[in-house]
């Protein structure tokens, strides 16, 4: 582990690092971790081909992409500015983060208010700082290490929502959608987070975040030199490498929903690191409010209903249900 570890700036459940496990083993172990090549599909940003992109929704639901126009340097102060907050005394993330920009720990599910979510099943090993991209350029904060994170957010964010814009336009003509389907790419709200893995003290640990698939239409991150983002695929789950300067892009529940399920939402996971803290950035782009989503294989839906149903699930079952609730035929 390293020395520089600040455990002041943990969660106190994250401080223990003696190497007991709260999660059960999972024996589902990734495969290629020593593999040199990468096996996702590229998708080149400049010259966006719709077949190809098609066909990497389609059998992959994940891929990367190159040439998306961040400047390197953008991406690194962001994730410099993160680090600087994530590394200060829990108690004052608390106390700082609780209006627009919210802090939260152990759970990636967040009530409507921002708060996490208790009563899922699993600890999630991770620390969050969430924020709607809408709201940045409204808040102004005193603390000017905060007030520069936001700023560099803001442009990030930019950025996110002119990727997301051109995938789209080669989404919606891959898949020859009607005005109807396509209500969920008209003013998506756009929503950031920034994650903080802490050292984890299990080597085999594998929740960093738990198995799950994401409810939005689509997702933008990046990774550092970590890694540790793994995916599920023909029945294995596979790592995702840390490649400088590209993003990774997965698609969500609401574009396989309007997708009729030729798209996939694929499910993914993180791998927590046991000698290092592990940061990523990720873009969530969620359909506008009344958006219903069509398609043949769901009943109409909106994101409210979708997500009101997920919390739902996570108290009462423990875990995310998610797309099968909706499904016209249960079991086709
Ligand atoms: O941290 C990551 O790389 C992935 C996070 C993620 O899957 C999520 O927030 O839904
Ligand atoms: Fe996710």
């Amino acid at each position: 582990m390293s020395e520089m570890t600040n455990l002041e700036s943990y969660p106190p459940l994250f401080r223990n690092l003696n190497g007991h496990s709260h999660i059960s083993d999972d024996h589902n172990q990734t495969v290629g971790d020593s593999l040199d090549s990468d096996p996702l599909p590229l998708i080149d940003l400049q010259l966006p081909d719709s077949d190809k992109l098609g066909a990497a929704c389609k059998n992959w639901g994940i891929f990367r992409l190159v040439n998306h126009g961040i400047p390197p340097t953008l991406t690194t102060q962001l994730q410099d500015s993160a680090k600087r907050l994530f590394s200060l005394p829990f108690e004052s993330k608390q106390a700082l983060f609780n209006g627009p920009v919210s802090y939260f720990w152990g759970t990636p599910a967040l009530t409507t208010s921002g708060t996490a979510l208790r009563g899922a099943l699993n600890i999630n090993w991770l620390e969050g700082l969430s924020v709607f991209h809408s709201q940045l350029s409204q808040v102004g904060f005193q603390d000017p290490m905060i007030n520069a994170f936001r700023l560099l957010l803001e442009e990030y964010g930019r950025h996110q929502v002119r990727i997301a814009k051109i995938l789209y336009g080669a989404m919606s003509k891959n898949l020859n959608l009607d005005s109807k389907q396509s209500q969920i790419f008209s003013e998506p709200i756009g929503y950031h987070r920034i994650y903080r893995y802490p050292v984890s003290p299990n080597p085999n640990e594998l929740s960093g975040m738990e198995e799950h698939t994401d409810s939005s239409v689509l997702t933008i991150l990046h990774q550092d030199q970590i890694g540790g983002l793994e995916f599920f695929r023909d029945n294995k789950w596979l790592p995702v490498k840390h490649v400088p300067n590209t993003l990774i892009v997965n698609i969500g529940d609401m574009m396989q929903a309007a997708s009729d399920d030729e798209y996939i939402s694929v499910k993914h996971r993180v791998r927590a690191n046991k000698d290092e803290e592990r940061f990523s950035i990720c873009y969530f782009e969620f359909p506008a409010d009344g958006a219903v989503i069509h398609s043949s294989k769901y009943r109409p839906f909106t994101y409210p209903e979708f997500s009101a149903q997920v919390q739902e699930d996570i108290k009462t079952v423990g875990y995310k249900v998610g797309l099968p609730r909706f499904k016209l035929h249960p079991n086709s």
